[in-house]
């Protein structure tokens, strides 16, 4: 593709290669149809499209996106919500989708040539797998746990990811409640009974939950909406966090793991899988907490020591267990599933389902989707998990302005080499940040020529700290 003097006058139009293109892709390789002077279809689409921020008074604000979106592929796993498909497909990208995770082999040739995936929990994005992607700029996790993705490795990789922090909390925290009375109650053994044809009436061990004590392990978004529902229903809440946070209603922190779970009837755990959340539940753990007490995982599988919690059940300590997360889970619907606590008396296994809900799912998909967009149409890494968050006011809509995206390795001296190549240029407004081993770096320029545009992209794209330089237009 090359530049013209002739570029129509209001389509929308993106940096000089494809986009989120690797550092070593030459100029120019977008292909078909992708130049400043194409028509693609989805060129007029966009020009109707609500416009990103505002000026204020009336300017007019620049859409600004890659400039033939139908180059851009997106693939999305694990099937993703309708949602994301729609608000991504009437971008005018090409979203190819899968109802179930991809073996290893096939992911990796599949995601060779992507711009875009968007997965949920199952699909694991190693150093691999990340490694054979060639033009992949941007992640979206359709979920709220981000640790199937090297997020560390995906920076370095210049690979901003997004999730979606809340839109499933409560699905998961109706789910936790709902557990909680069935454990207290038994209602998993008497449904299995009854489905045998055994009748089965009895009070013994079945409690109410009001008055009950719950602990919930983890006092985040899940956390601590489930503490709101429980005291509406009676619990008395106690909580441990590796932070000191307000408590909501009467609740209360308490200072350590192990006091936790020698007060609570139920134990219910809401951390993210890290290094120090790892087995976090084992042998020491389950004999800490009381006898016929309860505990609950809709955290992750990694959380509990999976043998431990079957002893401490068909030893009696425990009264019963809910767990929807396993450290290993089957990639698809349809197959087998085994597990030490299949059999294990008064325990409600569930499918990883805590945030699957029409609900959730939806808001899941629009939130996520939209992330996606904002990043490819406008460099906006707001949000971004793993990434420096970078956005612009929006650019005015001038023909000759463009908005440079830099990320690069976060070293001394970046800065000055920017400004040295933009200097003679008239930057309109800038903003950079760091986040570990790397930044980003956003900047508006008005007032340039194709010829000029060629040039800062190629010599930005040729500075040594360079990781992914894109122009958008
Ligand atoms: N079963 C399911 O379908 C779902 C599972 N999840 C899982 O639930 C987890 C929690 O979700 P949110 O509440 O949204 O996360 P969050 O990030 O809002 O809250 C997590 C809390 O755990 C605390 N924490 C971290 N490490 C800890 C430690 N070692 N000890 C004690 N507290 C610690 C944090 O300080 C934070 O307050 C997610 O990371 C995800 O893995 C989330 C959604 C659905
Ligand atoms: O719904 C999913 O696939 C995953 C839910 C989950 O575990 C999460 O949001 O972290």
């Amino acid at each position: 593709m090359s530049f013209t003097a002739s570029s129509p006058p209001s389509a929308s139009r993106v940096m000089p290669t494809s986009i989120m293109n690797p550092p070593s892709t030459p100029l120019g390789n977008g292909g078909a149809g992708s130049g400043p002077n194409s028509t693609g279809a989805d060129a007029t689409e966009i020009r109707g499209r609500e416009r990103q921020g505002s000026f204020g008074g009336s300017t007019k604000a620049k859409i600004l996106k890659p400039f033939n979106t139908a180059n851009i592929k997106i693939l999305l796993l694990e099937n993703v919500n309708e949602t994301a498909v729609s608000t991504l497909r009437a971008e005018g990208y090409q979203v190819e989708t899968h109802a179930k995770a991809l073996s290893e082999d096939v992911l990796i040739e599949k995601i060779r040539d992507v711009h875009c995936i968007g997965i949920r929990s199952k699909t694991k994005l190693t150093k691999k797998i990340l490694d054979a992607a060639e033009k992949l700029g941007v992640i979206g996790c359709f979920c709220i746990g981000t640790n199937q993705v090297d997020l560390e490795h995906a920076a370095q990789k210049g690979i901003a990811v997004f999730n979606s922090p809340f839109s499933n909390s409560r699905s998961v925290a109706e789910l936790v409640i709902a557990e909680i009375v069935l454990l207290s109650r038994q209602l998993g053994d008497r449904n299995i009974e009854m489905h045998q044809g055994i009748w089965s009436k009895v009070s013994a061990n079945c409690y109410e939950i009001r008055g009950k004590t719950l602990g919930i392990v983890g006092y985040g978004h899940i956390g601590s909406q489930l503490s709101v529902l429980a005291e509406s229903m009676g619990m008395r809440v106690l909580f441990h966090d590796v932070v000191p946070l307000m408590p909501l209603g009467t609740s209360k922190q308490v200072g350590s793991l192990d006091e936790l779970l020698a007060t609570s009837d139920f134990i219910t755990l809401h951390v993210p899988e890290t290094p120090e959340t790892k087995n976090m539940i084992g042998e020491h753990e389950l004999k800490t907490m009381k006898q016929g007490s309860f505990l609950i995982n809709a955290s992750r599988g990694t959380v509990v020591q999976i043998s431990a919690l079957a002893n401490a059940l068909r030893s009696g300590h425990l009264g019963g267990a809910a767990v929807d997360v396993f450290p290993k889970e089957p990639a698809a619907n349809g197959k087998f599933f085994e597990s030490e606590l299949v059999g294990c008396p008064n325990t409600l296994l569930t499918p990883h389902i805590g945030g699957s809900t029409e609900e959730a799912q939806s808001m899941i998909g629009v939130e996520v989707s939209q992330a996606l967009v904002k990043f490819i149409n406008y460099g906006t890494s707001i949000g971004a998990v793993n990434f420096p968050e970078v956005d612009l006011r929006a650019i005015k809509d001038e023909e000759n302005s463009i908005r440079l995206c830099y990320t690069h390795s976060n070293v001394p001296g970046v800065l000055r080499q920017i400004t040295n190549i933009l200097a003679d240029h008239n930057v309109d407004k800038q903003f950079s940040d760091s986040k570990g081993k790397i930044a980003y770096l956003m900047a508006d320029i008005s007032d340039v020529t194709p010829e000029q545009i060629q040039d800062i992209y190629r010599r930005v794209s040729e500075t040594p700290t360079n990781i992914v330089t894109r122009i958008l237009y």
